[in-house]
């Protein structure tokens, strides 16, 4: 049988490209954000996010990483504005993060991990689903914000208080009433490019969005992130960490910045 995909040596990110040749393709995530080879583009619009709280639904350990889902059943949760052109709706946001606090970031900035990295993923309200907007090269808009060490975040917290209940894979509990954006950060400038998933299958399908500016996570509550669990119950425990896939060959494309 097969081992599915993962952050091992033996199924990480350089294994990829055998089950999924895109991996190697022209528009792959993350990239490298270096600011001095960014443009400005007077154009870009101020991004608007519209989430209603009462669209959050659940909390799942799905082996790879923490995701809060929403339901995108109306357009109750959206995206608007920035690089994009008409509305996308919330589906999901998860986490990246490492093993310590020098690593975890998918997206850097000239070079600079941080310690994990949140992305809040929308599909083009234009397709019928998320899985028919997944294929589109104008499908998905994922809000990428950075976590930086700090003060304790508040916002976080009322997470990881739920993650006692989804430490194994396939673990999920119901999470209600959850507003993502007091995640963001107070300032919403931002860079953005074509790209793609970032972990299978690689799709490019996505336009990045990524903050300028981070939030705080405290050292302690990055602790209860590394408190997950890849594996599943009555596995051999493994703690999820390091779930991030490096930085991948721009390949021409150009990054544009919402300032200056
Ligand atoms: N890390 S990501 O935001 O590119 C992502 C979002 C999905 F909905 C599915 C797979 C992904 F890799
Ligand atoms: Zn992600």
């Amino acid at each position: 049988m097969s081992h599915g995909w993962g952050y091992a040596a033996t199924n990480g990110p350089d294994k990829w490209g055998e089950n999924f040749p895109i991996a190697n393709g022209p528009r792959q995530s993350p990239i490298d954000i270096v600011p001095g080879e960014t443009a400005f583009d007077a154009a870009l619009k101020a991004l608007t996010l519209k989430y209603d709280p009462s669209t959050s639904i659940d909390i799942l350990n799905n082996g790879h990483s923490v995701q809060v889902t929403f339901a995108d059943d109306t357009d109750s949760s959206t995206l608007t504005g920035g690089p994009i052109s008409g509305k996308y709706r919330l589906k999901q946001f998860h986490f990246h993060w490492g093993a310590s606090d020098d690593k975890g970031s998918e997206h850097t900035v000239a070079g600079t991990k941080y310690p994990a990295e949140l992305h809040l993923v929308h599909w083009n309200t234009k397709y019928p689903s998320f899985g028919d907007a997944a294929s589109q090269g104008d499908g998905l808009a994922v809000v990428g914000v950075f976590l930086e060490i700090g003060a304790d975040n508040p916002q976080l917290q009322k997470l990881l208080d739920a993650f006692d209940g989804i430490k194994a894979k396939s673990t999920q509990t119901s999470f209600a009433n959850y507003d993502p954006s007091t995640l963001l950060p107070g300032c919403l400038d931002y860079w953005t490019y074509d790209g793609s998933l970032t972990t299978p299958p690689l799709l490019e399908s996505v336009t990045w969005i990524v903050c300028k500016e981070s939030i705080s996570v405290s050292p302690a509550q990055m602790g209860k992130f590394r408190s997950l669990l890849f594996s599943g119950d009555g596995e051999a425990p493994c703690c999820m960490m390091d779930n991030y896939r490096p930085p991948q060959p721009l390949k021409g494309r150009k990054v544009r910045a919402s300032f200056k």
